[in-house]
């Protein structure tokens, strides 16, 4: 045999050897785009994440693979199989994978809720915030400060609707929810009303940053290998981002530890708590330190804040798109609490008709279209094929949410359909936030499942009234109302809602904070 056909032969092996293994990788794995060798998909990747998903189940069924680059993505798109990975292997599904934008602001990935892998510490913190911040008592506690918060953007609002300036939805209710979760959190220990807006503006801003830099594509995810050189800037970014926080927690926990020390009379907040946990150390089966007191308080502050202010304006955008609903809200509104008062917390039991809004907002804009990816901790079958471990599990609740074999109309907004005595849309389907359904997971389902929702749900609800039952809203002359998603991990509206508040209530008075 001569050179030249011994190295034909040897090129000829070792390709052969090269698709065997790439086929033995795949066997047993999920459907999917092939893609090319090396990039995988990634040059057809759209940004819109959630749609491009849910078009590829179109065409290769509910459980699809996806390779990005190195990384092995599987996609669920039915309640059957979203039922599989988050209630039947839910141990094996609830890791996660840290997209490398999250290592820093997750101040190293194993010290607070969101990106920890599950075991103690992950146990620890979640049952800390849970029980102490996020519960239905530990909200009752604090339901003084959000009747002060509201009553303060109800002000504002009026000041706004007097001058006939139009409102930003959505940044107007992000820094109520801002002000209510940090002073849920350390209470009025940043000093005057002024610092508290200041701290506000300044969160709004990073929380953007972090949330779209969380959604946006990164080359150090699809190649591990690359990381270290942070092609994209990306996580320079992250670190810069972590680093204006991390300034403003150390500066909040300072004053607070000194003023402990000084003996003050200091408030029983959730800081307060975390600080006392601290000093013991944590439960005896995790340690509980300073970086998780300060991990933890981003984890609220960027977990609970846009979630929340987003669903607010895209109730708002359906409704005044469906000015029917809109109208349905404020009769009611006017029913149980009229217009010579304004509406409490302890209203909103009685506001049936607003609470099947909110959960048909969430059915149709769930905040974190694709949940946080899980990963699972071995290799594991769902739908009968192979999921293998480490890979990124992405369950698109956007797409299952509006699956029409679940859903009758489903791209319509219908709060009806979970009327009790519905006629119309899905004839009162009862549904609730605790994920038992898997065809309704806004906030998820299983271990995972968002540890905020008590207070996700009470902050819609309230914002929604208030916003309906103080003012009428009208969109700015010429303006068009715009219904476009924006992919993020959080989703947002493409285009921000702006709309004109005229006041509705029968007394100027009312609208003093
Ligand atoms: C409308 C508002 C909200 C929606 C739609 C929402 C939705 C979600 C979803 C889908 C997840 C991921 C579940 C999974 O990975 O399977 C999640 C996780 C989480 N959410 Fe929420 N959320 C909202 C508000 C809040 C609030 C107000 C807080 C706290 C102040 C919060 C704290 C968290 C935390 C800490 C996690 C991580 C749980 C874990 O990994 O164990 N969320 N949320």
């Amino acid at each position: 045999m001569d050179a030249a056909t011994s190295t034909t032969l040897l090129y000829g092996a070792l390709l052969a050897a090269a698709f065997l293994y790439v086929a033995t990788l795949r066997r047993g794995l999920p459907p999917g785009p092939r893609g090319l060798p090396l990039l995988g998909s990634l040059l057809s990747l759209d940004p819109d994440l959630h749609t491009y998903f849910a078009g590829l189940a179109d065409k290769y069924g509910p459980i699809f693979s996806i390779r990005l680059g190195s990384k092995l993505g599987i996609v669920i798109t039915s309640p059957a199989l979203a039922r599989e990975v988050l209630r039947d292997n839910d141990l094996i599904f609830s890791n996660r994978d840290i997209p490398d934008a999250a290592r820093s602001i997750s101040y190293g990935g194993g010290q607070n809720i969101v990106w920890n892998p599950v075991g103690p510490t992950w146990r620890l913190l979640r049952r800390v915030c849970v029980r102490e911040m996020l519960s239905p008592a530990g909200l009752q506690n604090v339901h003084g400060l959000r009747r002060r918060e509201f009553r303060a953007t109800l002000a504002h609002l009026h000041s706004m609707a007097s001058a006939g300036k139009p409102v930003d939805v959505g940044a107007q209710m992000f820094l109520t929810t801002m002000n209510v979760i940090t002073g849920t959190l350390w209470g009025g220990n940043i000093g005057t009303e002024s610092e508290r807006t200041a701290v506000g503006k300044e969160f709004r801003e990073l929380v953007a940053e972090i949330t779209e830099m969380l959604g946006a594509p990164n080359v150090s995810d699809f190649f591990p290998a690359l990381a270290p050189f942070d092609l994209q800037g990306i996580r320079k970014k992250s670190d810069a981002l972590k680093e204006r926080f991390d300034e403003i927690f150390g500066r909040i926990i300072e004053k607070r530890v000194e003023a402990d020390q000084a003996g003050a009379d200091t408030a029983e907040d959730f800081l307060e708590y975390m600080l006392k946990m601290e000093k013991e150390g944590g439960d005896g089966k995790a340690a509980f330190t300073m970086t998780n007191v300060k991990a933890l308080l981003m984890d609220m502050v960027v977990g609970g804040t846009e979630t929340t202010s987003n669903t607010v304006e895209w109730a708002m955008a359906e409704m005044l798109q469906n000015r029917r609903i809109l109208r349905k809200v404020q009769e009611e509104l006017d029913a149980v609490v009229g217009i010579d008062g304004v509406v409490e917390e302890s209203d909103l039991p009685q506001l049936h008709y607003l609470q099947l809004v909110v959960k048909e907002t969430l059915r149709l804009h769930p905040a974190l279209p694709l949940m946080v990816p899980h990963c699972p901790s071995e290799d594991t079958t769902v739908g009968g094929h192979r999921v293998p471990a480490g890979s990124r599990v992405f369950v698109n609740a956007w797409a299952i949410m509006r699956d029409p074999a679940a859903w009758k109309d489903p791209a319509k907004f219908i709060p009806e359909r979970f009327a009790s005595q519905a006629s119309d849309g899905d004839g009162g389907r009862k549904v609730d936030f605790t994920g038992s359904e898997l065809d309704y997971v806004p906030f998820g389902s299983g271990r995972r499942i968002c540890a905020g929702i008590a207070m996700a749900e009470r902050m819609t609800a309230y914002s929604v009234a208030m916003l309906l039952q103080a003012f009428d809203w009208e969109l700015p002359e010429g303006a068009a109302l715009d219904l476009t998603e924006k992919f993020g991990i959080v989703m947002k509206k493409a285009t921000p809602l702006v709309a004109v508040p005229t006041p509705r209530l029968s007394r100027p008075e009312l609208y003093s904070a």
